[in-house]
């Protein structure tokens, strides 16, 4: 049964959580007495739509239902998540809970966005206090998978491990916080680097931009990858953590920063910060910025999921999770219909891949067709432990037909025959397609190959066997049209 969340709030945040609820296959209902809020929502899941299917390798299951009750009883009835993301303050968050666990469901949770409210200051003046956590997110929140989860001792003792499995369900990071402090983790160390940036605007000693240069051009690059420790540790050399220490721990005590003092906001600062920001970045519209940062974030995150690294580690969790309900076998066993061309992608198209003509670029197609060959292999017996042990497949010949484009966000699902597989070759038919266009179509001839030699070599007694299975149940399809042409035959 399709699950349902409950957004109760549906500003910056509380959009971003619809969207990462409702492409993830839920049910999402935001209740938000703000007219201009269901127009938010879209706006947040346009761009959403655009960026997150494309994350990952592996299609999200289809999309859930969105609505917008009129009463927070229709909302939070029958959902098991109700995630709260009204304005930071403590009285009004107070007052809407009253109002929700009038009506939600006994074993839902009821998950707070709060940046800084500790779960004991959110569960004062509520009546069932063991269904609140805090799931602290991060702007954007369909694409950022960090979520500080926060719980006190009141709340429900196995409220924890079910928030974690919904949020790891979501593609998203559960962080468990050891104890309740003001404003978690992640917002001190960010309210410390923004305290320091004000003082150095304040101090004319750099504007705003060079602030943001002073990040982006180095050490925040080096943040998104390795954090603040493991970064460190590569400083100390072959040192590592302890020589660092010991040359920089020193310098802490020395007035390189202004510590925990805080600038006054008077109408000069503030005045003097927003000029220089709109000097900035003033040229793009927020929704431009926005934009932008999209396509970097999802840049980022797909090269790391490529090197199996920090963030990405969770895009490749989450394509584990969903490969067998994107009807792609992982094994041999699960290819359900031999005779049947086998699925072998399913996918969106990432943000990245598109090029100056708006649509996904050339260099893709070869892309979804060498994963596409990539999952045959792997299908067959050729997976990383048969690589690792020193056999492999080589493609020596490739022929794309380019028949239709597709753009950011779009489905893809590449079908693959076995046309021919015997002696020490693999000849390999595969179709593209989004909906009902077929994109494209590729011919490929792999032969099999000895990594230390790196030559050619007879297919092992497996792949043969699991090879000739296929070729023989699929002999009996009519040969697909375009097969074994060269350019211009249809000219
Ligand atoms: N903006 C950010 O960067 C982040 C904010 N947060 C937290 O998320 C929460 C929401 O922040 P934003 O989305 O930025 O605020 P926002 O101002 O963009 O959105 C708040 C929404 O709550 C709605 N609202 C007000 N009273 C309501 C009520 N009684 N019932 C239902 N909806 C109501 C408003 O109409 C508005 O649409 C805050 O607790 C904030 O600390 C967390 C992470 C990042
Ligand atoms: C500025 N902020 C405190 C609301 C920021 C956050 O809570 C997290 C974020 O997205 O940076």
């Amino acid at each position: 049964m399709t699950r349902t969340a409950a957004i109760i709030g549906g500003g910056v945040i509380g959009a971003g959580w619809a969207a990462r609820f409702l492409l993830n296959g839920w049910n999402v209902r935001v209740f938000d007495p703000e007219p201009s809020a269901r127009e938010r929502v879209h706006a947040v899941l346009d761009a959403a739509r655009l960026a997150l299917p494309g994350l990952g390798d592996v299609a999200l299951p289809p999309e859930g239902e969105l609505s917008f009750p009129g009463l927070i009883s229709e909302s939070v009835r029958g959902a098991e998540w109700v995630q709260e993301s009204v304005p930071e303050r403590i009285e009004l968050k107070q007052k809407i809970y009253q109002a929700i666990q009038l009506h939600m469901e006994e074993d839902a949770i009821l998950a707070s966005s709060t940046s800084g409210f500790t779960p004991t200051e959110l569960q004062v003046s509520s009546a069932s206090p063991g269904q609140i956590i805090v799931a602290h997110p991060f702007n954007p929140v369909y694409l950022l998978p960090l979520v500080e989860l926060v719980a006190s001792d009141r709340t429900a003792p196995d409220l924890v491990a079910r928030a974690q499995d919904t949020l790891n369900a979501i593609g998203m990071f559960p962080l468990t916080v050891r104890a309740e402090v003001p404003a978690h983790v992640a917002d001190r160390l960010l309210e410390a680097v923004w305290r320091e940036a004000l003082w150095l605007v304040k101090d004319g000693v750099a504007t705003t931009g060079e602030i943001d240069d002073a990040i982006r051009m180095g050490f925040g690059l080096r943040w998104a990858q390795m954090g603040l420790f493991e970064t460190y540790r590569i400083a100390g050399g072959d040192g590592g953590m302890e020589h660092f220490l010991g040359q920089f721990g020193p310098a802490l005590k020395w007035p390189w920063t202004k510590l925990t003092d805080v600038p006054e906001m008077d109408a000069e600062l503030v005045r003097n910060i927003a000029s220089q920001s709109d000097t900035q970045s003033g040229a793009l519209s927020i929704r431009e910025l926005e934009a932008q940062r999209d396509r970097n974030l999802t840049g980022f995150l797909r090269v790391l999921g490529q090197q199996g690294w920090g963030a990405g580690n969770v895009l490749r969790a989450a394509d584990d999770r969903n490969l067998s309900a994107a009807g792609v076998p992982a094994t041999f066993d699960d290819i359900a219909d031999p005779a049947a061309p086998t699925r072998t992608v399913h996918r969106a198209v990432p943000l990245d891949w598109l090029d100056y003509n708006g649509h996904m670029t050339e260099a893709r197609y070869l892309h979804v067709f060498g994963d596409a060959t990539d999952r045959m292999m792997t299908l067959i017996g050729c997976d990383r432990d048969y690589i690792a042990a020193g056999k492999s497949f080589f493609t020596v010949e490739t022929h794309i037909r380019h028949l239709d484009e597709v753009t950011a966000g779009a489905p893809l699902v590449v079908d693959t025959r076995v046309i021919a597989g015997g002696g020490k070759k693999m000849h390999l038919w595969h179709e593209l397609r989004s909906g009902d266009r077929l994109l494209a179509t590729a011919e490929h001839m792999l032969l099999h190959v000895d990594l230390k030699t790196r030559r050619s070599v007879a297919l092992t007694q497996v792949l043969a066997e699991r090879l000739g299975v296929l070729v023989k149940a699929q002999s009996r399809l009519p040969a697909p049209e375009g097969l074994s042409r060269a350019i211009g035959d249809a000219l």
